[in-house]
């Protein structure tokens, strides 16, 4: 890093980004939605953002818990896998789940053969890129078997799922999300470690010169992030109904704190507008034409403040 470099990062917040891989697009994303203005040089891991007293560190996903952790970085994006298998319980605090990066950390075995359970495992070899969790759940195990054996953890950097046959594993434990991947590989799942998203993890160890304008930075940049995240789990749902249907209209779309209901011209009808959550959406509409309500439009956000 270029002695200028060094110098222009004093004194600024330092925002810790996956530099590549599954959560890269999402997190670029974000940051244009919390208007995070930024330009990344080819190669160069370390960026200014112009519009905040911020820079941007872009680092391997698996990395980010442990600088978060030790206070390097004040704060972050990275799946909560990750932050389980670096072990920085107590020194991050998860500030926002964020609805991407989903998947789970399953154990996996051929669906040819003569393991059937996690027990079945116990004393033979398991390949992962996880080795605390996974050293963590077979130790468990180990210890209430009564076969009196320890069972193998062997790290492996990626490509785990071909580990079984290669004859490497008698199973794995790795990250499934659409399950093609284990499928392919001629693989099932027998156990689930733990479900993951995408989270913003901050430091509770702030940087010796950390000041209140920091710590200020870092909640505005929080609650810009989860207003992005919320637009992208919810519509707006605008509607006309009768009056005295509001009572029924209100248990369908309640909002987040309450419905809006606006007058109309005729005085026996108003216009509800409410968040509602893009997953529901449908069956929503279903319950308000139900109880007579018309003209109901949905409105996606482009962004908002929750
Ligand atoms: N298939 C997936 N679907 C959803 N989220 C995933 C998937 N694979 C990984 N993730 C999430 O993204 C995080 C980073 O994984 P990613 O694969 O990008 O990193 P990596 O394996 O270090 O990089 P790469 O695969 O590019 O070498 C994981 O810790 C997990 O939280
Ligand atoms: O259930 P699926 O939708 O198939 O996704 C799961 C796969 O995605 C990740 O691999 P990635 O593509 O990051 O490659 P890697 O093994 O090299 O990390 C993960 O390690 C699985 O192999
Ligand atoms: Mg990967």
């Amino acid at each position: 890093m270029s002695a200028f470099l060094t110098e222009s990062l004093a004194g600024r917040v330092l925002f810790a980004i996956p530099k590549k891989g599954r959560l890269y697009e999402k997190c670029l994303q974000l940051l244009a939605g919390a208007d995070v203005q930024f330009t990344r040089s080819n190669r160069l891991d370390v960026c200014l953002v112009r519009n905040h007293n911020m820079a941007l560190v872009f680092l391997p996903a698996a990395d980010i818990p442990r600088f978060v952790g030790e206070g390097n970085v004040d704060f972050g994006i990275t799946g909560q896998d990750m932050v389980a298998e670096a072990d920085v319980n107590g020194l991050v605090s998860e500030v926002l789940a964020l609805e991407f990066g989903k998947c789970k950390l399953q154990v996996q075995v051929p669906l040819a053969g003569d393991i059937k359970t996690v027990d079945d495992l116990v004393g033979r070899k398991v390949v992962t890129s996880f080795e605390v969790l996974a050293g963590q759940y077979f130790g468990e195990l180990d210890r209430k078997s009564a076969k009196g054996v320890q069972t193998k953890i062997e790290y492996v950097g990626g490509s785990v799922e071909a580990a079984c046959a290669l004859g490497l594993a008698d199973g794995i434990v790795d990250l499934v999300e659409s399950g093609e991947t284990m499928r392919a590989a001629g693989l099932h799942p027998i156990e689930t470690i733990l479900t993951s998203q995408a989270v913003l993890i901050r430091s509770n160890k702030p940087k010796p010169s950390s000041d209140a304008s920091h710590a200020a930075l870092i909640d505005r940049i929080s609650q810009r992030i989860a207003g992005v995240v919320a637009a992208g789990k919810f519509v707006l749902c605008n509607y006309n109904i009768r009056r005295d249907m509001v009572p029924e209209a209100t248990k369908v779309t309640p909002g987040r704190r309450a419905p809006t209901v606006s007058p109309l011209d005729d005085p026996e009808w108003v216009a509800v507008s409410s968040m509602v959550l893009k997953a529901q959406v449908a069956d929503v509409m279903d319950r308000l034409q139900e109880i007579g309500a018309s003209d109901i439009l949905v409105v996606g956000l482009q962004n908002c403040r929750v």
